[in-house]
């Protein structure tokens, strides 16, 4: 026990964890609880150290085979470990092996989130290398399987459960988790989750997925980073029947009692983790999402990646689309078919883009962006009916009740689909885009791939293959006519990554929307030439954590310029300093 505790001494956090090492009650109270009856009181003995079983249990810092013989010898894994010893090179290749033998989707997602549990380190490794093939599983559209049967894929907390239970008590509660430098935190309520709805406390699944993007594309350290579901309930009547539903089973409060709650979190986040810390608002419903970000977009460093992530990763396809298409922002005409977060939120960001760009005001410039909702095309004669959100696209035209009249009325270049319903872009609202123009820019934005508005299939075969095309989630690519067509992935992952990269590394206290601007400029930046041969207006996947650090540096750039960067001084190169601050997953060798 003595020399257990000499030989730890000094190990690179490898923390002792051996049960031969005690706290409070001692060697019996450990084993103790496995012979305790169901009314004895036990106490839950608190492990605090790596070596041995322990550090084979410990996903920060278990290597698996990967163990050196020395570090077997000093860390007690002697005979807990089969004889052969492996490079994490070949552990990858094994464990891609494995991934690729499963042919249904959600199992390599189980898979993938085994790993994370058992080997952070080999997770994010994979993660990175095979960035192309694992993001449909890590993230859009496997993920959204995964929330909807969140319940039984649960084994172990990845993130904090907040519900309404703790209120008065949130502050405790964060401080359970079990890192303290946090600096990135996802929050849901799970009441809109991607296309699929209200999925309560099962929203879970989008903050870990989020942030295991924040980690792999963005470089942003697993341990700075922590998942939160605020659980007030939800108006999901399958899951309130539910016996196995694994949150509160109650409908969702509104007005004072939610946001008193919120406000709640919101305070105790910037007690316990500081001004600097990063809060990314994901999946929250149109009726709050809205006013969250204006209420804490002045108090606190907030990020509502559904309305502004979007917005920027849409306008840099924009802006590179224009390569193609021709002209500049302000001579296009944009219909967006949804007026939720997605939709509002890229249509005033690309109005003030045009704005810098064409020196015209907003209000002139957003009468060329047109949105349909539910009943149709928005028109000045609706406006009092209409949510505050939805007031400034209220232009003059006579009301138009469908897609494909306002198609025609409307006469626009781009049409863009963030209505969270699937197949709304019918043959006949592609082929009228197609009559319209030369070369359609057609975004089917919506999330998971069952909520797309069209597939890149039926984009390009319905406009005989003249449309540029993007979508929310991923699509192969589709051969058409003898041409191989490569569609554009227009989802915010491109941007949240190394836009929160951004203000993390330059202790940013505000996000600015100027810093949206810089975002979609530098990726859009990112676009060769080459690219554009093959019809792409996004850059492969396969590049990400180059683009992240170019992201990160445009936004830094701008909080510097803004005033609200805390980090002094200044990095010079900021994409240097960027990419020498990023995560990464190699292992580490232990003393
Ligand atoms: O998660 C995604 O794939 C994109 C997104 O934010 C959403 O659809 O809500
Ligand atoms: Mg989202």
């Amino acid at each position: 026990m003595e020399s257990t505790m000499k030989d730890l001494r000094g190990g690179e956090s490898v923390l002792d964890m051996s049960p031969r090492a005690t706290v409070g009650g001692g060697v019996e109270d450990v084993y103790g609880e496995d012979r305790a009856t169901e009314e004895q009181l036990v106490t839950p003995w608190v492990t605090s150290v790596a070596s041995g079983y322990n550090l084979l249990r410990d996903p920060r810092y278990n290597k698996g085979l990967a163990f050196s013989e020395k570090e077997r010898e000093a860390h007690y894994l002697c005979g807990l470990l089969p004889p052969a010893l492996m490079t994490q090179e070949l552990q990858e290749k094994k464990l891609m092996h494995s991934i690729r033998q499963y042919q249904v989707p959600l199992q390599k997602y189980i898979a993938l989130m085994e790993l994370e549990e058992r080997n952070e380190r080999l997770f994010y490794k994979l993660l990175i290398d095979n960035v192309e093939e694992l993001l449909p599983i890590v993230y859009t559209p496997t993920v959204g399987e995964a929330c909807q049967k969140y319940g039984s894929i649960f084994r172990r907390p990845q993130g904090l459960f907040i519900s309404l239970k703790e209120k008065g008590k949130i502050l405790e509660v964060l401080k359970n988790w079990p890192e303290r430098a946090i600096q990135v935190i996802v929050v849901t309520d799970g009441e809109r989750i991607l296309g699929l709805g209200d999925l309560g406390c099962q929203g879970m699944g989008i903050p870990v997925g989020k942030l295991a993007l924040y980690t792999a594309l963005g470089g942003v350290r697993p341990s700075a980073c922590l998942p939160i579901t605020i659980d007030v309930g939800t108006n999901n009547e399958k899951l309130l029947n539910d016996e196995f539903y694994i949150g509160l089973k109650q409908k969702r409060p509104t007005g004072k009692e939610y946001y008193d709650f919120l406000h709640e979190f919101m305070t105790a986040v910037k007690q316990n983790y500081g001004e600097k810390v990063l809060v990314q608002f994901e999946d929250f419903a149109n009726h709050n999402a809205f006013e969250l970000l204006a209420k804490y977009g002045t108090t606190h460093l907030v990020f509502n990646d559904d309305i502004q992530g979007t917005a920027s990763v849409v306008l840099a396809g924009l802006v590179a689309s224009l390569k193609l298409l021709g002209g500049t922002l302000a001579e296009h005409t944009f219909l967006f078919l949804g007026a939720g977060e997605a939709g509002t939120g890229i249509a005033e960001l690309i109005a003030l883009e045009m704005s810098k760009k064409a020196n015209a005001s907003v209000e002139e410039l957003r009468k060329k962006i047109w949105l349909v909702d539910s009943k149709g095309l928005i028109v000045s004669s609706r406006k009092e009916s209409l949510q505050h959100f939805k007031k400034p696209w209220a232009h003059e035209c006579e009301p138009v009740n469908n897609l494909l009249d306002a198609i025609k009325a409307v006469k626009p270049t781009a049409l863009i689909g963030t209505s969270g319903v699937g197949k709304q872009f019918t043959k006949e609202v592609i082929e009228a885009m197609a009559a319209l123009n030369e070369k359609p820019l057609i975004m089917a934005l919506s999330n998971p791939t069952s909520q797309s508005e069209c597939t890149a299939e039926e984009a390009y075969k319905w406009s005989e293959g003249r449309t540029i095309f993007a979508s929310g989630s991923p699509f192969d690519p589709v051969e058409f006519n003898g041409k191989v067509y490569v569609p554009g992935q227009a989802n915010n992952c491109y941007i949240f990554p190394g836009f929160g990269f951004g203000l993390v590394m330059c202790g940013a206290i505000r996000v600015h929307d100027d810093m949206l601007l810089a975002a979609s400029e530098a990726l859009a930046k990112q676009v060769t030439d080459e690219h554009y041969a093959r019809g792409m207006i996004y850059p492969p996947f396969a590049n990400i954590r180059k683009i992240s650090a170019h992201i990160a540096a445009g936004v830094a750039a701008k909080a510097y310029e803004l005033g609200v960067a805390t980090r002094l001084p200044r990095p010079a190169d900021l994409v240097k300093f960027a990419e020498s601050c990023m995560y990464t997953p190699n292992y580490r060798s232990y003393r």
